[in-house]
């Protein structure tokens, strides 16, 4: 039977990656997408961006919805200090079994906890099932037009406190039009755009960094 473009992107990672490291993983990944089949992970150059809003951040709790193989997943947690602990929700079994080895190939799994599901329905289950407080950093990349619905649900979950960070995804490719008005509207938050492109590509897209004001 034929093999799906992640199940080839896993093989890449298992072939070429050494096990334990991941920057050799999102390296390998990077190039798998360059120079054999692109594939929606958030890429090297907004990658840039997210580990520069990781580290300024310094998180303990970090939610991550929408994983697809584990890109952006491994990114985050090679970057989180030891105790820090990030929670990533996939809706799609198929991604979440490859996201799952490419996260364990990397060697942080130890810090993530990938959930499947549907975000509408683990968002309110974060603070009981979960143990979750609040969360520090939340990077929003799942479907677009589950951004807005997910952060005014985060909200009345009380799973944002002042400071807390919400780092959005492809705010212009595809694209998320009711949830960047939002954010960029709305009192209870402080928003600044990073501009970069569509990953692999030269088609603008971007990052929405938005703060919590409480
Ligand atoms: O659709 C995207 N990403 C979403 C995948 C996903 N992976 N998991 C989910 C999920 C959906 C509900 C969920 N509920 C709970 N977890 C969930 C996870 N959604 C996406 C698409 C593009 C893209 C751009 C230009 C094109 F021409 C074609 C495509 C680029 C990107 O960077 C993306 O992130
Ligand atoms: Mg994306």
């Amino acid at each position: 039977t034929q093999s799906t473009r992640p199940q080839r992107l896993l093989g890449a990672v298992q072939k070429k990656a050494t096990r334990g490291n991941p920057r050799s993983v999102i390296q390998t990944i990077d190039q798998f997408c360059r120079q054999r089949e692109w594939a929606m992970n958030v890429g090297d150059e907004k990658g840039c961006i997210l580990d520069s809003v990781v580290t300024e951040t310094n998180p303990t709790t970090v939610l991550e919805l929408g994983t697809y193989c584990g890109y952006s997943t491994v990114r985050i947690a090679s970057l989180l200090p030891p105790q820090a602990r990030l929670i990533t929700l996939e809706f799609n079994p198929d991604f979440a079994r490859i996201a799952r080895q490419v996260i364990t190939w990397a060697g942080v799994q130890d810090k993530v906890e990938l959930v499947e599901g549907a975000s509408g329905d683990l968002i309110p289950k974060m603070k009981a099932q979960f143990g979750v407080n609040t969360f520090d950093l939340v990077f929003l990349d799942h479907w677009k037009d589950r951004y807005l619905p997910d952060t005014k649900l985060m909200e009345e979950c009380g799973l944002l406190k002042k400071g807390s960070i919400l780092l959005a995804d492809n705010v212009i490719c595809p694209g998320t039009p009711d949830y960047l008005e939002y954010v960029r509207n709305s009192p209870r938050y402080q928003s600044q755009y990073f501009k970069s492109h569509l990953e692999y590509t030269k088609v603008e897209d971007g990052l929405e960094k938005s703060v919590f004001l409480g």
